[in-house]
C-alpha cells in the first residue's frame, strides 16, 4: 500500500487544486479561528465540493462540541474527523460513534511516554496523527511547523493506520519516511508550515515538490521491504 499524503490547512481554491493536481491524497480543512488556515463553514463547503472524488477531506477541529461538528459534517460531508485538541479515549468513541465518520485523532509526541499514549487511542480512534507537540504557550496545537524525534516512532507497528506530522517539508520528508520505516501501519504523512510561503498561505511549487518527495521515498521504501521478504 503507497503512502497517503495528506496536505492540510487548504483554505483557497487555488491551494485545493495544487494539491489536487500534485496528486495529495487527503486535504484537510482547518476550524479553529485562532488559526491563519481557518475557515468558515461557507468556504469549507466550496472548497471540500472541489476536492470531492479526487481526495479525501479531513474536517480539523480542536475540541469541539457536537453541535459544532454537527454543523460541520452537515455543510461539509467530511470523509474524517481529525480530533487536534485534548479529546479523550471515550470522547473520540463517541464522535465517531455520533457522527458516523471515521476520527483520526492526533497526538503529540515528544517523549516515549508519549508514544504509549498512542495506544489508549487504539479502540477509539480508526487512525492516529503522530504530530509534534506545540511549543510551551504556542496559541496553536498543531501546523507548527515543528518536528519531534522521529526515531521514537521508528518501525512502530500500531493495531490501527498511522500518519506522521509535524515540521516535515520537502526537504526532510524523505528521511522521516526512511526513519519511519516499512512498518505495515506507517499509513502516511501530512504536512502544513512546511508547503507554505508564509502562515496559512501554502506554495504550490512546494506542495507539488513535497508530493513528488514523498512517492520517490516510498518507492524506495518498497524496494527495502521487497529485500526484506527475499
Ligand atoms: O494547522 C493549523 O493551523 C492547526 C491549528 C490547530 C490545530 C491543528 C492544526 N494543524 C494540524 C495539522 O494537521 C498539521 O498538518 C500538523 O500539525 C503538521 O503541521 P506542520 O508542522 O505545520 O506541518
Amino acid at each position: 500500500m503507497s503512502l497517503l499524503v495528506k496536505i492540510c490547512g487548504l483554505n483557497t481554491a487555488e491551494a485545493v487544486d495544487a494539491a489536487l493536481d500534485a496528486g495529495a491524497d487527503l486535504i484537510g480543512l482547518v476550524f479553529f479561528p485562532k488559526s491563519p488556515r481557518h475557515v468558515d463553514l461557507q468556504a469549507a463547503r466550496m472548497l471540500a465540493a472541489r476536492a470531492r472524488e479526487r481526495a479525501e477531506v479531513v474536517a480539523l477541529t480542536v475540541d469541539a462540541d457536537d453541535a459544532t461538528l454537527g454543523d460541520i459534517v452537515e455543510a461539509v460531508h467530511p470523509d474524517w474527523l481529525q480530533l487536534h485538541g485534548r479529546e479523550t479515549p471515550d470522547r473520540v468513541a463517541a464522535i465517531g460513534a455520533v457522527h458516523g465518520i471515521p476520527v483520526m485523532k492526533a497526538v503529540g509526541i515528544a517523549t516515549a511516554e508519549d508514544v504509549a499514549v498512542v495506544h489508549s487511542y487504539m479502540v477509539a480512534a480508526d487512525r492516529l496523527l503522530l504530530d509534534a507537540k506545540p511549543p510551551p504557550g504556542g496559541e496553536l496545537p498543531g501546523g507548527n511547523g515543528l518536528p519531534f524525534d522521529w526515531r521514537l516512532v521508528a518501525g512502530l507497528d500500531l493495531e490501527k493506520p498511522f500518519m506522521l506530522s509535524g515540521g516535515l517539508r520537502p526537504e526532510n520528508v524523505a528521511e522521516a519516511i526512511r526513519l519511519v520505516g516499512t512498518s505495515a501501519s506507517f499509513a502516511g504523512v501530512d504536512v502544513s508550515s512546511g508547503v507554505e510561503s508564509a502562515p496559512g498561505q501554502k506554495d504550490p511549487e512546494r506542495i507539488r515538490a513535497f508530493v513528488a518527495a514523498v512517492r520517490a521515498a516510498d518507492a524506495a521504501r518498497g524496494e527495502t521491504r521487497k529485500g526484506r521478504v527475499a
